[in-house]
């Protein structure tokens, strides 16, 4: 492809879960990829494979700091999301999605570039409605523990409108549900990571509260089909649009389905319930569907088989590490 034909891409947060994904899609759609991360939760390992691509390179850098480079599009995915790395520190979490809205719309202006925000279900908060469309303004506790997060994402979106409207920017913003795959940390925190982790080490698995809050989850190829779709829409499509997969279910349930796919003899204990943790929660993708032609196409059954195999293998080398000579003894 001539090179002025290369659209240049930036991926904050690009050696993230979501982010490393999305940065091998544009690669293998023939974009040159500009990844963006200051290594809190993003990996080298989860960028390693892209290293040595032509047209990928990599920037150490914290979105809370202006950046200046030329790029056609922006996927702004910066920001720790699992709930214990997003509170570990708080204000740092706040000023990220802040200060990396700004920063990078500030880019965007300059440089006149098609960004997208990368929000979240969480700006429902603990919703009251459902399952929960874009039109759903959300009920979230601006003073507890998750605030640092969901207010943040939501003031990422009021200053994303106001670029929008006060200097024509042409903007994105996807409201991600809950994603699972390959490349989660497996101290990531969250449910599907915590799950397969505790059962494949044979350990009890934290089910938080009864078990009988719900979430929808999606598997990472298909969000980022869904950000892909965004991003290359109509320019009148700006969103908010909610990605996520609406098969819903209790994490009760998601825990059993856990055991029976490892064969774990791991036993469910119940942990207290986090503050504000929302009791239900499902996508309405009636926007997604008619505006970007997209629905998620990954069976539960088939996305936690291959995220259980991708933790099988990363735990066996953790194991191989720790204990070199296990294998020569035997
Ligand atoms: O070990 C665990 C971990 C989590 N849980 C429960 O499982 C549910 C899901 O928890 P997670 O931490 O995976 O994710 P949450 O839905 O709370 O938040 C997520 O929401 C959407 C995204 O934007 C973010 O990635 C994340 O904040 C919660 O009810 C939680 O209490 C457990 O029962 N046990």
């Amino acid at each position: 492809m001539p090179v002025a034909l290369r659209k240049r891409v930036l991926v904050t947060g690009g050696a993230g879960f979501l982010g490393s994904h999305l940065c091998e899609r544009l690669l293998t759609d023939g974009c040159e990829v500009l990844c963006v991360d200051n290594f809190f939760t993003g990996r080298r390992e989860n960028i390693a494979h892209l290293m040595s691509a032509p047209y990928f390179e990599m920037l150490r850098h914290d979105v809370t700091f202006p950046l200046y480079v030329e790029v056609d599009e922006i996927y702004n995915l910066a920001c720790p999301a699992s709930p214990i790395h997003y509170q570990f520190d708080p204000v740092q979490t706040t000023k990220t999605s802040v200060h990396g809205a700004i920063n990078m719309l500030g880019l965007a202006k300059r440089v006149k570039a098609k960004i997208l925000q990368a929000s979240t279900s969480e700006v429902y908060g603990d919703p009251q409605l459902h399952p929960q469309p874009e039109s759903y303004r959300g009920s979230v506790n601006p003073v507890g523990p998750r605030a640092c997060y969901d207010e943040g994402k939501r003031c990422a979106e009021t200053l994303f409108f106001d670029y929008y409207r006060q200097h024509n920017l042409n903007i994105r913003v996807a409201r991600i549900f809950n994603t699972y795959g390959p490349r989660m940390l497996p101290n990531d925190g969250r449910v599907v990571s915590n799950f397969i982790v505790q059962a494949l080490k044979g350990e009890n698995i934290t089910v938080y509260g009864d078990g009988s809050q719900t979430r929808s989850f999606c598997y990472v190829s298909d969000l980022v089909d869904g950000l892909v779709r965004l991003m290359n829409a109509p320019d009148e499509v700006t969103g908010p649009v909610n990605i996520g997969n609406p098969r819903e279910m209790t994490i009760l349930e998601l825990a059993q389905r856990v055991i029976d796919l490892t064969g774990s003899s791991s036993e469910v204990v119940l942990r207290p319930l986090p503050q504000d943790d929302p009791l239900q929660r499902q996508p309405d993708i009636t926007l997604a569907k008619s505006a970007l032609g997209w629905k998620p196409t990954i069976e539960l059954e088939t996305g936690l088989e291959s995220t259980v195999a991708y933790f099988r293998d990363l735990l066996a080398v953790e194991l191989a590490e720790a204990h070199p000579m296990a294998e020569v003894a035997e």
